[in-house]
């Protein structure tokens, strides 16, 4: 069935399903897309466990019935959990390589297909449908990289548009002296630091410096989750081979945010394969991670070391004077008149995450422009209470926050209002607390009384409890940053 049709069928289906549904339980539906339709069964996308499982526990014999409705007989529906892969049309039908990777059901693997078994019993079973892919990179991308290639690389993140201080004034010299020359100097370069703090852009700079340089090499920016989907796409599809000579004919490989390689065992092998073939053939690489080789948990040994070997450097968060010159900068840039007095402003109150200040002058200067205003204190006073960080307060209930959670934990909703101290339901309990506190207004007091009547001091414990937990656990970390994700897109 061609993707337009799937699409409308699934529409029919959404409309029958809203006779029977209320309005809200609508929310689960809207990042679920068709994935295939046969005779026998429909395949649906979510983009976490999270909705797979709420959706499959509470709303699965209504999809079932508007199915039966839409298309007059019953269909088996099956998830995929697709957390930001882009189904492509399915390909020829996939050869099995002789390659043992490529046999080799990963554990990666299974949990980004989640029930893509039955697409290997036939994989000409359904049609897949394509969307346009967000980033310049397509996950299932496995093109070799051209010389000169600069399609994975941001033209505006150059040495000349980063601003240095003492807090990476080391992490800029030494990532210039990368760029001047590729795999002679450091290597591997690994940079780490907060979120926001420019390792993206660094990045992007030494890419774009080396191909100014040498417009014959492959330089490729991958982040770490399209890295991992690239192996996982190419060990289901049967081209392992591909993503190999993809991999290692590239003279210049930046991998993002390589905390994300965290636990995932297959793709830690692959990826140190890929690192001992670029290195023994001194191309460069470069690694980007929000904290040292150390701290990144779930790391095979040998990979840590790797890293170790070649040059780490930090980049902290930017003192005042250098948040001001970034202001400045991104002014200059866009080519607008802003006070001293203005960026004073802005940088006092923004001081930890770059992102969020070029943000909040960008919502500054469109918010003065708008109500045909000058840039005053004022006026950023006025444009920013909302904007500021935790802007998505106002809307986020204690109610969503324990839906998600309760879901996450597979436990019931009572059970975080009960007096049960069991540490599967005490600790989502301190989570659930944890999110409440770091999400809405709401005071200590009123939290407690929300989670059946607690004092504020225990809210206050599993708050720093799980803060604490949260900055010494990547895997803790993650999983609070889904679950934050989860409750600010309801
Ligand atoms: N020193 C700097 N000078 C100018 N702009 C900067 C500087 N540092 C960061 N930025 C800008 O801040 C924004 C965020 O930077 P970047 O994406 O590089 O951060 P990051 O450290 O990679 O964050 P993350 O951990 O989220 O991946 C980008 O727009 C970048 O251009």
């Amino acid at each position: 069935m061609e993707q337009t049709q799937l699409q409308a069928v699934w529409e029919q289906i959404l409309t029958k399903m809203k006779e029977t549904l209320a309005e809200s339980a609508f929310k689960w539906f809207k990042s679920v897309k068709p994935i295939s339709l046969t005779a026998t069964g429909l395949v649906l996308s979510a983009q976490n466990d999270l909705v797979k499982d709420w959706i499959t526990s509470h709303y699965l014999t209504i999809i079932e019935d508007a199915v039966g409705a839409v298309l007059g007989s019953k269909r088996k529906v099956d998830f995929l959990v697709l957390p930001s892969v882009q189904p492509e049309p399915e390909p020829e039908p996939a050869k099995p390589e002789k390659d043992a990777d490529s046999t080799q059901d990963t554990k990666e693997a299974k949990e980004a297909a989640g029930h893509s078994s039955r697409k290997k019993e036939d994989p000409n079973q359904g049609t897949l449908f394509q969307e346009q892919p967000p980033a310049p990179v397509d996950n299932g991308d496995m093109h070799i990289v051209a010389p000169g290639d600069r399609s994975s690389l941001n033209p505006k993140y150059t040495f000349e548009t980063f601003v240095t201080g003492s807090s990476n004034r080391f992490a800029h010299a030494a990532a210039m002296a990368v760029a001047e020359s590729p795999g002679k100097v450091y290597n591997p370069f690994f940079m780490y630091g907060g979120v926001g703090l420019g390792k993206t852009h660094l990045m992007h700079a030494i890419g774009n410096r080396v191909l100014q340089n040498h417009p014959e090499m492959r330089v490729l920016y991958v982040s770490s989750e399209q890295f991992t989907n690239e192996i996982i796409r190419a060990i289901q599809e049967g081209k392992a081979e591909l993503f190999r000579q993809k991999y290692r004919t590239i003279d210049v490989l930046m991998v993002d945010d390589i905390q994300f390689l965290s636990g995932k065992q297959s793709t830690q092998e692959e990826f140190f394969n890929t690192f001992n073939a670029l290195h023994v053939a001194d191309k460069q690489i470069i690694l980007s991670s929000d904290r040292p080789p150390r701290e990144v948990q779930k790391l095979e040994d040998r990979l840590r070391s790797r890293f170790e070997g070649g040059l780490i450097t930090d980049i902290q968060a930017p003192d005042l004077e250098t948040r001001i010159a970034i202001l400045k900068n991104k002014a200059l840039l866009d080519h607008v008149d802003v006070p001293n007095d203005v960026l004073m402003f802005i940088a006092n109150r923004i001081d930890s995450n770059i992102r969020e200040l070029e943000g909040a002058l960008t919502r500054v200067v469109a918010y003065a422009s708008l109500i045909n205003k000058p840039v005053t204190t004022d006026v950023v006073a006025e444009a920013l209470k909302d904007v500021f960080p935790n802007s998505h307060k106002k809307e986020v209930t204690l109610e969503v926050i324990q839906e998600i959670v309760a879901t996450y934990f597979k436990i019931r909703i009572e059970d975080l209002h009960s007096k049960k101290r069991t540490r599967s339901i005490a600790f989502p309990r301190q989570i659930a607390m944890y999110l409440c506190r770091e999400l809405t207004d709401t005071s200590l007091p009123q939290i407690g009384n929300f989670f059946g009547g607690r004092d504020h001091t225990t809210v206050l414990h599993a708050y720093d409890k799980i803060a604490k937990e949260r900055e010494e656990n990547a895997k803790l970390h993650k999983i609070i940053k889904d679950l934050i994700e989860s409750i600010q897109k309801m």
